[in-house]
């Protein structure tokens, strides 16, 4: 492994080595008279010490006898006072990482050292040290001697530290795909705002291509383009985590981000929403795809912000990259003077969005008893069937679903024939606190409205209250911000290394120690896993799960505060873990939703049978072999929720509120119209 890249102590790996330019650097010639093992009160002294050689001069406090050095107990005093300055010094703490000495380690090391020094120092040293009192200075005299000492006295200790860095190494990400890197591949950015035309475009060559793969941020979209792509004519199968849909005769398949392979050859992959790489959970999906799909051609599709990151990681692979820059077919025009003030003035067309479900509902109920509109909803929790047929409703003009209400769930690429976007609202919980909406999602979502070939090619955008409207205009005037780091999560196999090197920890204490330790290229990030981390500790308590078992049923996909679903998973994980076949303990519903709780319901088993599918493509499929069961209860309980999703007569509440009382300094929106109306 490289040594540690550190500002100081460039030591060499061999601990016997002098090391030169460590310290004050200006050497006083060898000087090995002991000296000075009494008290020297005498400032030119102070000043030799300041300028010896901290390798010597260690070795000279190493060989000496037990001091008889006299200070008084004020003096005695300031030392301690210097080295309580001296373990909390984090340019200490840091440098000291280069010798592979480990944060944790640093406090028991500082310590023993200053027994050590305490214990040896002489005279002049010691007087030195108190004239420099505690400072960045004193930290920078004792370092160097710290350092020999450590190496002197912690050889296993820095072995030991070492080899969990060098387990934890995730730089060069690179390297990791030899296969990809023995290509030559061209890669094609498709650079521009939503609605210029980047996935048609690369869905051109896609389909040209004799052998072609989809990667997609949403399983919905993963199905949008499998329907277009078949209805085209191309044969095109689809692989989410939850289902495999095998086209005879097909080579083209249309993925999840997660699920491209990073084996198989094609000759055009498409990554769509390329700016997810800098997603601080899910960003290392796109980081692997994009460093590991092995295509001729790869084509990127998503707005500006990763252009320069992109272009610095091609010329680390070493791939051509190709810009294609597009402009919005027609610009989003702002109502500007005019928000739309009650939600009675909605039009068909419209999508008004809110940011939680308890909103979302509030809002649907709203505009169908105050108005002849009648609303299809879209949010995350429900499941991408629903959502489809909840979007095939609103497209469909032979209805009277003329209006829709999302979430942001509705940001991402897909084709909806908006014609306004309305803000409900432009904040959102973000799982600690109301925050304002970030700019680029606003974008995003605004860019919904005025698809090319929809009934409303025109977009427009605006607010429900006066209020907001600034910060819509304001965030759709931002540039893209520049990404300046994507994501990286390891995998199996690096967690493995590293778990060799820690043997008695349990998966969350390895997740949290890799965090600590890992060493990453400046390019790149660590991705979020406190979900991952919340599912390894509920399944702490199942015994008889390999690490990897453990790994595998950390991805799954639960929702992390829906406590039955967790209990479910935790179901699974311990049957599996007794060798037995797994099934899912559960009744199925056998009408829609007649109140909130049974739509809640509803919601929560088809997270648990989508869970059971994903399990069932992430392990031995013979211990989860009820697949075409739950795949069958799955879509019935898509269409019951769809069914009911028409039939919402009643007051919705959160599934996860925030909490009630809201800090003065966080985002307040104005009362919702309605409310005031009701009030
Ligand atoms: N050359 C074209 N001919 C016909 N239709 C097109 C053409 N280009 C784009 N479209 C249509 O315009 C709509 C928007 O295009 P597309 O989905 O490619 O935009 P995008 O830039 O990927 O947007 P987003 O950033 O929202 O994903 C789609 O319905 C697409 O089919
Ligand atoms: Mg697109």
């Amino acid at each position: 492994m490289q040594r540690r890249n550190f500002n100081m102590c460039p030591r060499s790996d061999d601990s016997n080595t002098d090391t030169s330019g460590i310290g004050s650097g200006g050497i006083l010639p060898d000087s090995t008279s002991n000296e000075s093992t009494t008290g020297i009160d005498d400032s030119c002294s102070e000043t030799v010490a300041a300028l010896r050689d901290p390798v010597k001069l260690y070795r000279e406090l190493r060989d000496s006898e037990q001091n008889d050095v006299k200070l008084t107990t004020s003096e005695w005093d300031d030392l301690d006072e210097i080295f309580n300055c001296f373990v909390k010094s984090g340019w200490a703490s840091n440098q000291a990482l280069a010798i592979y000495i480990g944060l944790s380690f640093f406090p028991t090391a500082v310590r023993k050292f200053q027994s050590f020094f305490k214990d040896k120092c002489t005279g002049d040293i010691a007087k030195h040290l108190i004239s420099l009192g505690p400072c960045e200075e004193s930290e920078r005299f004792l370092f160097p001697i710290f350092v020999e000492f450590c190496l002197e006295e912690f050889p296993d200790e820095i072995k030991r530290f070492r080899g969990i860095l060098d387990s934890a190494d995730l730089t060069k990400p690179h390297t990791w795909f030899p296969f990809a890197r023995a290509m030559k591949r061209k890669i094609i950015y498709h650079c521009g705002p939503t609605n210029s035309g980047k996935t048609y475009n690369a869905l051109q060559r896609f389909m040209e291509a004799e052998k072609g793969i989809y990667c997609s941020p949403l399983r919905l979209l993963a199905m949008e383009v499998f329907d277009k792509v078949n209805s085209l004519g191309v044969y095109c199968s689809l692989h989410t985590g939850q289902e495999k849909k095998h086209v005879p005769f097909s080579n083209h398949s249309a993925c999840t981000m997660e699920m491209v392979s990073t084996e198989e050859l094609y000759d055009v992959a498409v990554i769509d929403e390329i700016q997810m790489l800098a997603d601080p959970c899910r960003g290392y999906a796109w980081t692997r795809a994009l460093l590991g799909v092995m295509a001729d051609e790869v084509h990127l599709c998503g707005d500006p912000s990763v252009l320069k990151i992109v272009r610095k990681i091609c010329a680390e692979t070493g791939d051509e990259l190709v810009e294609n820059h597009y402009e919005r077919f027609k610009s989003l025009v702002v109502e500007g003077k005019t928000p739309l003030g009650d939600l009675k003035n909605v039009r068909p067309g419209d999508c008004v969005v809110a940011f939680s479900r308890r909103e979302i509902f509030e809002v649907k109920m709203a505009i169908e008893k105050f108005t002849n509109h009648r609303c299809c909803v879209i949010y995350g929790a429900l499941p991408p069937e629903t959502r489809r047929q909840q979007a095939t409703l609103f497209n469909d003009q032979d209805n009277e679903y003329d209006v829709l209400v999302a979430s942001d769930a509705v940001g991402m690429g897909l084709n909806l024939n908006i014609r306004r976007v309305v803000f409900y609202i432009l904040s959102k919980y973000n799982g600690d606190k109301v925050v304002p909406v970030p700019a680029t999602q606003v974008k995003q979502i605004a860019g919904r409205a005025g698809r090319r070939g929809s009934r409303y090619p025109d977009g427009l955008t605006t607010t429900l209250h006066l209020d907001d409207l600034g910060y819509l205009i304001e965030c759709l005037k931002q540039p893209f911000d520049e990404v300046k780091k994507v994501g990286l999560f390891p995998f199996f196999e690096q967690i493995e290394l590293f778990a060799g090197k820690l043997p008695d920890m349990t998966f969350c204490q390895l997740l949290d120690k890799f965090g600590e330790n890992c060493r990453l290229d400046g390019s790149y990030f660590l991705c979020r896993h406190d979900h991952i981390k919340k599912v390894a500790k509920m399944l702490e308590k199942v015994q008889g799960l390999s690490l990897e078992d453990r790994f595998n049923f950390c991805f799954a996909p639960v929702n992390i505060r829906d406590p039955k679903a967790m209990f479910h998973l935790l179901n699974f994980a311990s049957t599996y873990s007794q060798n037995c076949r797994v099934s899912v303990a559960m009744g199925m519903p056998k009408c829609s939703a007649r109140n909130d709780s049974e739509l809640l319901d509803l919601e929560t088993k088809h997270q648990v049978l989508s869970m059971y599918l994903w399990l069932s493509y992430h392990f031995k499929q013979e211990m989860f072999p009820f697949v075409e069961k739950y795949s069958t209860m799955a879509a019935d309980i898509a269409d019951l929720l769809g069914q009911s999703l028409t039939n919402v007569t009643w007051k919705p509440e959160s599934r996860n509120p925030p909490p009630k009382t809201q800090k003065e300094d966080s985002y307040q929106r104005p009362m919702s119209l309605i409310k005031e109306q009701q009030k």
